[in-house]
């Protein structure tokens, strides 16, 4: 006898294969079951999507057998099936693309005998009950916000400043969860594990009682053997709790009931390539669908999100109550505004002894003439001397003191301008750490002649190539095309080529030089070290300089955004941003909204340790200190800082009070990118497609990097004021690229793609 069924198969992103494929059995398949079929002449892994009980009308010589099932594997659920369904109709992506990419490669490739091998392996339970009895206090602020979220149902938003505990709050949540059901499965998804490997060793360490291999990691960071074992777990249920980067997200996690989302608007959880996902809003969407599984009716299942300065998409629903928010304003073992102020006036003026000797900086500025330093509060007239004013360091909640410094009023050509090095040095000579932070690696952007006006031009990029002293290389950040530094001029001979802007490599090299007399307390030389992609390109590396800042050996940290984000470094007092100008005018709207997550999380680096919070001090090198986004930074206020972005977002319609796609082409030639998509949207505008009323696509224009290793890029954006007018139109719209891209005249197109709700334009 013949069961009917429908699988779906990885199909490659543009054949004309987007939905299941009929196959047939001998015997009774479960829909969710991990199959082997026959694909043209080779075997392929699938997942049955749906039985046809009226198969039989099929002609059974047309319709190929199922060549076997994994053995031993359980079906993955309804709900798995509904999240993929969903991922790949919303990003416009095959299914088979996005089920088939959610699974561990390496199952692709097991036979029956391997597997079975992997699955044998008992898991004995050696669980225990969690001993509480060294865990710490939680902080008044910490208690009050798992009190909240465990009072609702919707998804929260834990607004918490650096340093205010937030991973702790997490630990607590995943911990309730874990003990209210022996069966519970939490996923908690970070940016980039590789980034801050402490944070798996804190989960381990927490969660050891549930026993062996219960706490398990998921990224692309693993070996094939190493992500198919913690997928297995995950799918078997053994995995109690997943720690995982964006991808994990799709995971099959049968008993989920917890999802945290940290750093919740980091970039990263965006998949830039395939179906181009944001694991955050699936997070959300999946919280809500296992929610409402009736196969398991285990109860709600939730979703925490966790951000300093969260995205302004999720800032939006907590203002629209969609969204719980949760709020932890300030740092961990700083008095609430309430006590400090209390203390102040009894104790007198404490605050006169932890401040750093002197206003020396302000002295030092104003030796240098004038007020080319707009520093936090009016400090020339409230602070004592030697002080800041009584009430900063409760109002800022142990936060670092924030100092613009005006480029405009210092030395020409400058780095680091004079005050801000006198503060570097003074933090060396007292043995604490500074951290400089420039997010642009390699010694110097461009290479330029300043006879001929040559630069180091990519001959493949429209895009400079970047000046690595180290190994004398110039080497293109887009496409990787690295040569030789030339001795001469390429252009015209002349042998004084010189290094244009600067990046970390020189940075560290000039801050070696400016800082070559400065001692420490032990009386040694100072110690610069930089961490950046790389320095950090070997395995361990990144480890093993993060250890060395831990301990104390380094006195000063250069680096891109690598250093900037979620480290929980101790003895930092001085967090500078030495050229963050660049975003403040980009085309690109979000611009302004990563610049500002940036610098804030920059600044959570300083102070962390509560001994050090009052003297700790956040300095930003600037043309454009009066610039809002500087002022909101100034107030570590977020709020002020997404009002205004909000403000403006919505005067223009952009998200999240409006909807967008960006498709992209690529092609030798940029006529032919641009004139694909163009063609594709007057199809569209032909045809009147569904949706097409409440939809404005923009003519195409070419990416802002146009040329990347010789192939043109372009891109056309298509708005919406409607999320549902969007999608309908995109669903329509699809066939029509295909028709469009097999247009003689666009046969040289290299490829499309949709990008669906894009993080950057
Ligand atoms: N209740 C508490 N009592 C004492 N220390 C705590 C408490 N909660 C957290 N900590 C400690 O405070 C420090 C900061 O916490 P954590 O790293 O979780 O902050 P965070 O909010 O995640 O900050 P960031 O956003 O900067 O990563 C950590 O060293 C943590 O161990
Ligand atoms: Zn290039």
């Amino acid at each position: 006898m013949s069961y009917w069924l429908q699988v779906v198969v990885a199909t490659p992103a543009h054949s004309a294969i987007a939905g299941p494929l009929t196959y047939r059995s001998e015997s009774p398949l479960a829909v969710g079951a991990l199959v082997r079929v026959p694909l043209g002449r080779r075997e392929v892994l699938g997942v049955v999507w749906d039985l046809l009980p009226d198969g039989g009308a099929l002609q059974a010589e047309n319709i190929r057998l199922v060549a076997g099932v994994l053995e031993g594997l359980a079906p993955l659920s309804a709900t798995w099936r509904k999240l993929v369904s969903f991922t790949a109709g919303y990003y416009q992506r095959s299914l088979g693309e996005v089920a088939l990419a959610a699974l561990p490669p390496q199952l692709r490739e097991l036979n029956a005998v391997q597997l079975t091998r992997r699955l044998k392996r008992p898991v004995v339970d050696t669980s225990r009950a969690q001993d509480t009895s060294d865990l710490i206090a939680l902080s008044a602020q910490q208690e009050r916000a798992l009190a909240e979220f465990d009072a609702d149902t919707r998804p929260a938003l834990l607004f918490g400043a650096t340093g205010s505990g937030k991973t702790e709050v997490y630990l607590r949540a995943a911990a309730k969860v874990l003990a209210q059901d022996p069966a519970a499965q939490v996923l908690v998804m970070v940016p980039e594990i590789n980034l801050t490997p402490q944070l798996q060793a804190r989960f381990e360490e927490r969660f050891a009682h549930l026993g062996k291999e219960r706490v398990v990691a998921l990224h692309s960071g693993l070996t094939p053997a190493q992500r198919l074992k913690s997928w297995l777990a995950a799918h078997a249920g053994q995995a109690r709790l997943v720690l995982g980067t964006r991808m994990a997200v799709l995971a099959s996690l049968p008993h989920l009931r917890l999802l945290v989302v940290d750093e919740e608007h980091d970039p990263s959880y965006k998949q830039q390539e395939g179906a181009r996902y944001s694991a955050r809003d699936l997070a959300v969407y999946r919280a809500k669908l296992e929610s409402a599984d009736t196969d398991h009716p285990h109860g709600d299942c939730r979703v925490l999100l966790g951000s300093a300065t969260p995205s302004l998409e999720s800032w939006q629903a907590t203002l629209t109550g969609r969204y719980q928010r949760l709020n932890m304003s300030e740092r961990i073992g700083v008095p609430s505004a309430i006590d400090t102020e209390a203390t102040q006036f009894s104790d007198g003026p404490p605050l006169g002894k932890l401040a750093p000797p002197g206003g020396s900086e302000l002295h030092a500025v104003s030796e240098r003439g004038g007020l080319p330093l707009s520093a936090g509060p009016p400090q020339g007239k409230l602070a004592p001397p030697g002080g800041r004013e009584p009430h900063a360091v409760g109002e800022r909640g142990g936060l670092p003191l924030v100092r613009r410094v005006d480029m405009n009023h210092q030395p020409k050509h400058c780095t680091i301008a004079p005050p801000l090095l006198d503060a570097i040095a003074q933090r060396v000579a007292r043995g604490e750490q500074s951290l400089i932070f420039l997010n642009r690696r390699g010694y110097a952007p461009v290479l330029a002649c300043h006879d001929c006006g040559w630069k180091s031009e990519c001959p493949h990029c429209s895009a400079y190539r970047v000046f690595h002293k180290i190994d004398r290389t110039l080497r293109c950040h887009h496409c990787g095309f690295t040569e030789r530094v030339p001795r001469a001029c390429p252009s015209c001979g002349n042998i004084d080529i010189a290094p244009v802007g600067r990046g970390t490599e020189r940075l560290e090299e000039h801050l070696a030089e400016l800082l070559a007399g400065v001692r420490r307390p032990d009386g040694e030389a100072v110690r610069i070290a930089r961490i950046d992609a790389d320095t950090t390109r070997l395995k361990g590396a990144l480890e093993s300089q993060l250890a060395s800042v831990h301990a104390g050996e380094v006195d000063v940290l250069v680096g891109t955004q690598m250093i900037a984000k979620g480290h929980d470094f101790r003895h930092i007092t001085l967090v500078a941003a030495v050229n963050p100008d660049g975003a403040l005018f980009s085309s690109d709207f979000r611009a302004p909204e990563r610049l500002f997550s940036l610098l804030m999380q920059a600044g959570g680096r300083a102070g962390r340790d509560a001994r050090h919070s009052q003297a700790s001090e956040m300095w930003v090198q600037t043309f454009h200190p009066a610039h809002p986004l500087f002022e909101a930074l100034k107030r570590h206020d977020y709020p002020v800082f997404a009002a205004r972005e909000l403000a403006e977002r919505q005067a223009a319609g952009m998200s999240p009070f409006g909807y967008s796609a960006l498709v992209r082409a690529e092609a030798k030639e940029q006529s032919v990118a641009q004139g694909f998509l163009n063609a594709a949207a007057a199809a569209a505008q032909l045809r009147q497609l569904p949706g097409h009323d409440a939809v404005t696509p923009y003519p195409a224009v070419p990416m802002t990097i146009q040329r990347v290793a010789n192939i043109e890029r372009a891109q056309m954006l298509v708005e919406s004021p409607s999320r549902a007018a969007l999608q309908r139109f995109l669903a329509a719209w699809q066939p029509l690229l295909f028709d469009t891209r097999r247009q003689a005249e666009f046969k040289s197109l290299v490829r499309w793609a949709i990008d669906v709700d894009p993080i950057a334009i």
